[in-house]
């Protein structure tokens, strides 16, 4: 078998082994003449996988190691009898490290004192949102739900309204991107939604950039009375609009996922569900294959204040102002006539930094059992 696979999909030479030949393509530029020889394809989300690029391939089977699936035309795949596969879950806790973090800073800019209290509204409780809601009703936050399609289920969370959760301290956005069926999601916060979130309010947006009119967003930022903006996900990526990131508190180029764990976990998935359908069995687990972290253990003195335990243990994992000087400092270089902005934003991912998720980080002794309690609650192991 001959496996086309985005450069970008990490560790797939362990589990792919005894398969077939694998070849390595940029994901961005994949073309159709790249696929003449290919029986299967795995790519991650910067690839439309759809008719114009499969039609006339010998391609039986897609995998995209992600979990958003709105770059793959899967109806059409259906309609050819491609096997398609995706990775659901697989950077949930990666996402939802990112945010925790996000949300720690804008508690430190705000002079407040850690999550309790704070009302957080999080639109679309699948893998990432319904995770997320967890660890934020354990940290002491009140979280309201906005997800209709799970509230016509009849999914057992409480469900508010899409305005009671714009309401909230912080909305946090995390719903795949559709344009079609009862409730899509393209442009869901347009201009008059924007136009409700005040200046003592957060938005987060990393589900997909086009959840959120960009256009609209930029015209309601920047004067006193504007909503604090923490993007991870763009418009038009790899080029968002450059004034927009000038608006942005926060502004990352699309990493909320990018985990080590995350990643590995999503190749892991996509590679269990080839082996399946060649009728194999994937001898291999992301665990076992994952390096010792960089830091793997962590100690408070008994006097430390629990939210700021918390908050430095976050930090010492992830710190997203790290992304953000990144892509700053990479859009200013594009514009001062370096690279193109798109492959500043792409490079960036490209090279992305070894990051660990707080579940890799042992925190061997606690200020009390409620910093215990609260930083189980964050996702850290205790000793
Ligand atoms: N920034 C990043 O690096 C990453 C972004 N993502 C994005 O996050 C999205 C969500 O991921 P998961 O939670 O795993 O997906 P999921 O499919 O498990 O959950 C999505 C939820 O959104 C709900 N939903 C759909 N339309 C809605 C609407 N109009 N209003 C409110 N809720 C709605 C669905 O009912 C579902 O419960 C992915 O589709 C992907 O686009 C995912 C991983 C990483
Ligand atoms: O899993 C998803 O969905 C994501 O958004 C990925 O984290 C995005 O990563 P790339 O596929 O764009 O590398």
């Amino acid at each position: 078998m001959h496996i086309v696979a985005d450069e970008n999909i990490p560790l797939l030479g362990a589990f792919v082994e005894g398969l077939g030949t694998v070849e390595r393509a940029n994901g961005r530029r994949l073309t159709r003449s790249q696929l003449m020889n290919a029986d299967a394809l795995l790519v991650r989300s910067v690839t439309s996988v759809n008719e114009s690029l499969l039609a006339g391939t010998p391609v039986r089977f897609v995998g995209t190691a992600t979990i958003g699936t709105d770059h793959v035309d899967i109806p059409w795949l259906e309609r050819q009898g491609i096997a398609f596969a995706s990775a659901p879950g697989c950077n949930a806790s990666s996402v939802v490290q990112y945010v925790l973090g996000v949300i720690s800073l804008y508690l430190r800019r705000c002079q407040r004192e850690g999550f309790e209290g704070l009302t957080v509204g999080v639109v679309g409780a699948g893998n990432v949102g319904g995770a997320l809601v967890g660890r934020l009703q354990a940290l002491g936050a009140r979280v309201r739900v906005s997800d209709p399609p799970r509230q016509s289920a009849g999914a057992g969370l409480p469900f508010a309204s899409l305005e009671q959760v714009l309401a909230c301290d912080v909305v946090s956005l995390h719903t795949p991107l559709t344009t079609t069926g009862e409730c899509p999601t393209h442009h869901l916060l347009n201009s008059d939604r924007l136009a409700s979130l005040g200046p003592n309010q957060l938005l987060i947006n990393s589900g997909r950039g086009a959840v959120i009119d960009n256009r609209a967003l930029l015209a309601r930022l920047g004067g006193t009375q504007s909503p604090t903006v923490a993007l991870d996900v763009w418009e038009h990526e790899p080029e968002p609009l450059t004034e927009l990131l000038d608006h942005c508190w926060l502004a990352t180029p699309h990493i909320a996922g990018y985990s080590l764990e995350g990643k590995c976990r999503g190749t892991e998935m996509v590679a269990r569900a080839l082996h399946l359908w060649l009728g194999r069995q994937l001898p291999l687990t992301t665990e076992e294959l994952l390096p010792e972290p960089p830091v793997t253990a962590m100690a408070f003195a008994p006097d430390i204040e629990p939210v700021e335990a918390v908050h430095r243990a976050l930090m010492a994992c992830y710190d997203p102002r790290d992304d953000d000087a990144r892509l700053r400092r990479a859009v200013d270089q594009a514009s001062a006539g370096g690279l193109a902005l798109g492959q500043a934003f792409d490079g960036l991912r490209r090279n992305y930094p070894v990051r660990r998720e707080p579940g890799s980080l042992k925190i061997q002794s606690t200020p009390g059992s409620d910093g215990g309690r609260l930083l189980a609650a964050a996702g850290f192991q205790i000793s």
